[in-house]
């Protein structure tokens, strides 16, 4: 799973993890019913219920692994869920700072996620805890950086 905020680049490096991994890719945003994209393009951020189903189905989703999955999963709970589809979920979390994931999501045309809402990104995002399966990189650098780092961190028996 590669999470963080709006803006850090779970789409890029996800898809270039799962390149290098040579497994298949999935991006979490289609799993959003209509009503939650409506919501975010909108300027809302979304509640906990609005998200419980999503999660619900990205759990439902990796139950058998052998994917990469690029999710924002900004808190543990939210995780806790997604681990309860499959135990074994290893999380990248890409971190940036909200000045530099503001000016990335400004910067990019044809999406329906608006920049005003990264402050509520980072108002819920609670970093991987020293007990979860997974690494914090540094979004800032090169894609392939990010890519060969968290595969540094995964337990090889995963594969
Ligand atoms: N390591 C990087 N260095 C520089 N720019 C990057 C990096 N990763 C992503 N970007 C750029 O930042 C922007 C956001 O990236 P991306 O769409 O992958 O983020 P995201 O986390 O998937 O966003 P969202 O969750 O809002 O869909 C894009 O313009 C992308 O090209
Ligand atoms: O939990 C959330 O609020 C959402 O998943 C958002 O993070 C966006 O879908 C994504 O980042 C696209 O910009």
């Amino acid at each position: 799973m590669v999470m963080g905020v709006a803006g850090c680049g779970k789409s890029t490096v996800g898809r270039a993890l799962a390149e290098r991994l040579g497994l298949p890719y999935a991006e979490a945003d289609a799993f959003h019913p209509p009503a939650n994209v409506t919501k975010m393009h909108g300027g809302v951020p979304l509640t906990d219920a609005d998200r419980a189903p999503w999660l619900a189905a990205i759990a439902d989703s990796i139950k058998d692994g052998g994917v990469v999955v690029s999710c924002s999963a900004l808190k543990r709970a939210y995780r806790d869920v997604l681990r309860g589809g499959n135990p074994e979920a290893f999380f990248v979390h890409l971190v940036l700072t909200p000045e530099t994931a503001t000016a990335r999501v400004s910067g990019r045309a044809g999406h329906f996620m608006p920049s005003t809402l990264v402050a509520s990104q980072f108002a819920i995002l609670e970093p991987l805890g020293p007990d979860e399966d997974g690494v914090g990189v540094d979004a800032t650098l090169p894609v392939d950086e990010i890519v060969a780092k968290a595969i540094s961190r995964m337990p090889t028996h995963r594969g």
